[in-house]
C-alpha cells in the first residue's frame, strides 16, 4: 500500500509527535480548532486496541495472542477537535482508555507489528478522508504513518516538567512515581522495533518546558500558517 495520503489540495496535513506529557493532545486539539482542521488522537486508538484485549481476555503478555486478536475491534475515531470521540465495538471508550491499567499495558500492545499495521491503515484512512486537512498526534506520525505530511512537529520536554503535568491532572498522585511511570513508557516506545517513537529528520522540535501551553499553540499555528502561505 502506498504512504502518500491524497487530500484536497487546500488541505493541510499536520504530524505532532513526541513522549508524554510534551502537549501532544493540548496543542493539537485547540491549533485544529483555530484553523479549522480535523484531529486524531491516535494514542487513544492504541488504548482502545488495548482496553479490548484487556476486557476480553487475551494475554497482553503475549504478542502471539495479541497479533491474533488484532482485527477483531472495531475502532471509530471521531475527529472534532472541539468533542473527539473514540468507540470499540460501538461503546464509547473515552473513560475506560484512560484508566492506569490501560496505560500500563499499552505500549506492549502497541509493539505487536500486527496492531500498528490494522491502526496505521485506520489513521491513513481517516486522514485521506479530512477534506479540510487534519492535525494528527501521536509517536510515528511523521515518521511512518504520514511521512509526506505538509508540517512536522516534535515536541519535547524535561521529564520533572512532564511528570509535574501528569500528575497535575490526577489528585493526590505521586510525582516521583508518575515520573517513573513516564520514563519507563517512553523506553518502551522508543526502544520498539517497529515504528518507535522518533523525531522524523524534517520534523520542527519544539521544547516547551519553558513555554506555556498558549505559546506552543501559538508557535504551532504559526507554523501552520507559514506554510500555508508558502504552498
Ligand atoms: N506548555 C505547557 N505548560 C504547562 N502545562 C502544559 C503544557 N502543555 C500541556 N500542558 C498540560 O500538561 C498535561 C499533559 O498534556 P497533553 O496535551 O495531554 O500531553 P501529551 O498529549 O503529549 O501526553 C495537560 O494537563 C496539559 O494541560
Ligand atoms: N502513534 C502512536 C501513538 C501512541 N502509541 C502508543 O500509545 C500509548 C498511549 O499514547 P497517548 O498519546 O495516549 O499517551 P499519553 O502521552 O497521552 O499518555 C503510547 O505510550 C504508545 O505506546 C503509539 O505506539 N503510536
Amino acid at each position: 500500500m502506498s504512504t502518500t495520503v491524497e487530500t484536497a489540495s487546500s488541505a493541510v496535513i499536520v504530524a505532532i509527535d513526541g513522549p508524554s506529557g510534551t502537549g501532544k493532545s493540548s496543542t493539537s486539539k485547540a491549533v485544529a480548532a483555530k484553523l479549522g482542521l480535523s484531529y486524531l488522537d491516535t494514542g487513544a486508538q492504541y488504548r482502545a486496541i488495548t482496553w479490548w484485549m484487556l476486557t476480553n481476555g487475551i494475554d497482553v503478555n503475549s504478542p502471539a495472542e495479541i497479533a491474533t486478536a488484532a482485527a477483531k475491534p472495531v475502532i471509530i475515531s471521531g475527529t472534532d477537535p472541539t468533542g473527539p470521540t473514540i468507540t470499540v465495538d460501538g461503546e464509547d471508550a473515552s473513560g475506560p482508555i484512560r484508566t492506569q491499567e490501560v496505560t500500563s499495558k499499552v505500549s506492549a500492545v502497541s509493539a505487536v507489528p500486527e496492531v500498528r499495521t490494522i491502526i496505521t491503515d485506520l489513521q491513513r484512512s481517516i486522514a485521506a478522508g479530512a477534506v479540510g486537512g487534519i492535525v494528527v498526534e501521536g509517536r510515528d506520525i511523521g515518521t511512518t504513518v504520514l511521512p509526506d505530511a505538509d508540517l512536522k512537529i516534535f515536541l519535547t520536554a524535561s521529564p520533572e516538567a512532564r511528570a509535574a503535568r501528569r500528575s497535575g491532572e490526577v489528585k493526590g498522585s505521586d510525582l516521583a512515581a508518575t515520573r517513573e511511570a513516564l520514563i519507563k513508557r517512553d523506553a518502551a516506545d522508543s526502544g520498539r522495533k517497529t515504528s518507535p517513537l522518533a523525531k522524523a529528520d524534517d520534523a520542527v522540535e519544539v521544547d516547551t518546558t519553558d513555554l506555556t501551553l498558549q505559546q506552543v499553540i501559538e508557535c504551532v499555528v504559526t507554523l501552520v500558517e507559514e506554510k500555508r502561505t508558502d504552498a
